[in-house]
């Protein structure tokens, strides 16, 4: 077989999207923190996993469908927040929102999309009513800026919140110090931060990042919205029980892409732990690193509901548009239903952690032992 044989659709769009982007945008979506090592380790991780299939089980053709707060029935990938999408296609995030709809999947929308949400909400509903919008949120110092914020997503018509809490400050963006890109160009705007309390007169308010956040601020935001509250970020499995103890929906195990720590593990090595904590209270969610139904597959084995996918949407966005999006989500879906059935797998629930292993020869004495993850 050429190389290009087996190149796959995900790595196509990457690299069209690499020749269309300004570079500094590029980097802006490609990059990591510091070395890049936690953005390395996220695909790492899962390459260093081997998938053991069961055979003669009779599964049928596989269910995806998976419950997830606010999105019942829904498919067990998600897009995961990302900002400025303005920045990689003209249409930005309504392109996404109308993929996302379309492939009935649940919409992250990015507090820092260069287009509101309600905006993103109604392109959704567009394609379909019944489409899943959650909104990702930094908690703001100022309490009446966070509680607008709330209000907004609410009136968008969301269905969750996702409190990312893994940015106490904002993480070093090397490539960005590099290119100096600090700033949207001229014409773009974090549009859910416009007219906000304490914003300029018909301006935009700067996203802040807090390290004086604690558990109380998120209790205070539960008490303030009907809306079920994800928490995005978690690594530690102490963090996920006491999640679950406040009362959160779900938890989210995410190094934030490596854009964050850089010393974070991969979020698939955090992944076990965290499902042992959460055990089963809640759904679990991982993402980092996700390019193919066999990554996503081996995210279900370890414990999470479904996974969220960043980068690729971006790719595809950036390459294709509304298409380009459509066609990535609608690929690494397909990708997950054919990996389950030859997992011999009739669902995600099917799925044992014991169908996970390293790949090497330390790999097979791990087979069957709880927890040799
Ligand atoms: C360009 C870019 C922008 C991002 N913006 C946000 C954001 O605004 N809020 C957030 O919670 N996470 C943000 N993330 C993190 C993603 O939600 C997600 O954790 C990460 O991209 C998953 O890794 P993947 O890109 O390997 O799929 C961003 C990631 C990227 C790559
Ligand atoms: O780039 C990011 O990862 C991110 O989360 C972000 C947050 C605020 C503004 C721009 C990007």
């Amino acid at each position: 077989m050429t190389g290009g044989a087996a190149r796959g659709l995900l790595a196509e769009l990457r690299e069209k999207a690499a020749a269309r982007l300004d570079p500094v945008h590029l980097d802006f979506y490609e990059g990591g923190a510091g070395t890049e090592r936690a953005l390395a380790e996220n695909e790492r991780a899962f390459a260093r996993l081997a998938l053991l299939p069961r055979v003669l089980r009779a599964a049928g053709p596989p269910r995806t469908a998976v419950d997830l707060p606010g999105a019942p029935g829904t498919q067990p990938v998600v897009v995961a927040p990302t900002a400025f999408h303005r920045l990689a296609h003209r249409d930005g995030e309504l392109a996404t929102a109308r993929a996302a709809a379309a492939a009935g999947t649940v919409l992250t929308a990015s507090m820092a999309a260069t287009t509101t949400v309600g905006e993103m909400a109604a392109a959704a509903r567009a394609v379909d009513p019944a489409a899943a919008v959650w909104f990702q949120l930094y908690l703001q110092p100022e309490r009446e800026v966070t509680l607008a914020l709330v209000r907004r997503a609410e009136e968008a018509g969301c269905s969750a919140l996702v409190v990312t809490a893994d940015s106490p400050v904002f993480g070093r963006r090397t490539r960005d110090d590099r290119n100096r890109f600090h700033d949207l160009p001229p014409g773009y705007a974090a549009e859910n931060m416009r007219g906000l309390p304490g914003a300029p007169p018909g301006g935009t308010r700067d996203i802040a990042m807090s390290p004086a956040l604690g558990w109380a601020d998120l209790r205070r935001l539960q008490a303030a919205t009907r809306l079920p509250v994800l928490l995005k970020g978690v690594l530690h499995p102490a963090d996920a029980r006491r999640a679950v103890e406040e009362g959160v929906a779900g938890i989210v195990v995410s190094n934030h892409g490596g854009r964050q720590l850089d010393a974070a593990p991969a979020a698939a090595e955090a992944l076990p732990r965290v499902a042992d904590a959460v055990a089963g209270h809640v759904p679990v969610l991982l993402d980092g690193g996700v390019r193919s139904g066999s990554d996503a597959v081996t995210a279900l084995a370890l414990g999470a509901t479904a996974v969220g996918v960043g980068r690729p949407v971006l790719w595809g966005l950036a390459a294709e548009g509304e298409d380009g999006v459509a066609r990535v989500l609608a690929h690494l879906l397909e990708d997950t239903a054919h990996v389950l059935a030859l997992c011999g797998a009739g669902g995600p629930r099917d799925l044992g952690r014991d169908q996970v292993v390293r790949r090497g020869p330390a790999g097979l004495p791990g087979i069957g032992e709880a927890g040799s993850w």
